[in-house]
């Protein structure tokens, strides 16, 4: 069981407004051209396959909205990939639907809503 609840860090930082604030929204660990983890660099660079313009959160800046969105979202790992506000996915996930082909309809359907 995780041990933090919501009310144990501040909330600097309102999270579904982080989370609304790009169309494809990024939570990783590190920046796009300077990624600090494995997952969170697999998932930019199928990203880019598709398109450059999407936000991002580095997770290691904030330890607030790292523990945060965990709870918030209900997934305990980064990178955590939102599009249109809906959580797709981390890794695994983004990784399956590229080779799957499915990608592409998951970006642009949901933002052309
Ligand atoms: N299976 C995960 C792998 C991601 C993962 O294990 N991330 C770890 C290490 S970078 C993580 O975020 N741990 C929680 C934390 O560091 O706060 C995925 O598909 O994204």
């Amino acid at each position: 069981m995780n041990s933090l609840n919501t009310q144990d860090v501040p909330e600097f930082y309102d999270l579904q407004l982080l989370i609304d604030s790009f169309p494809i929204m990024l939570f990783m660990k590190g920046s796009p051209d300077h990624p600090l983890c494995g997952f969170s660099k697999t998932v930019v660079e199928i990203l880019k396959n598709y398109t450059n313009d999407f936000g991002f959160f580095d997770v290691l800046r904030d330890e607030s909205v790292r523990q945060r969105i965990k709870l918030f979202s209900n997934w305990p790992t980064f990178p955590q990939l939102y599009v249109n506000s809906v959580l797709i996915g981390g890794c695994d996930i983004v990784t399956l639907l590229h080779k799957q082909g499915s990608l592409q309809e998951t970006l642009f359907l949901k933002t052309a809503l």
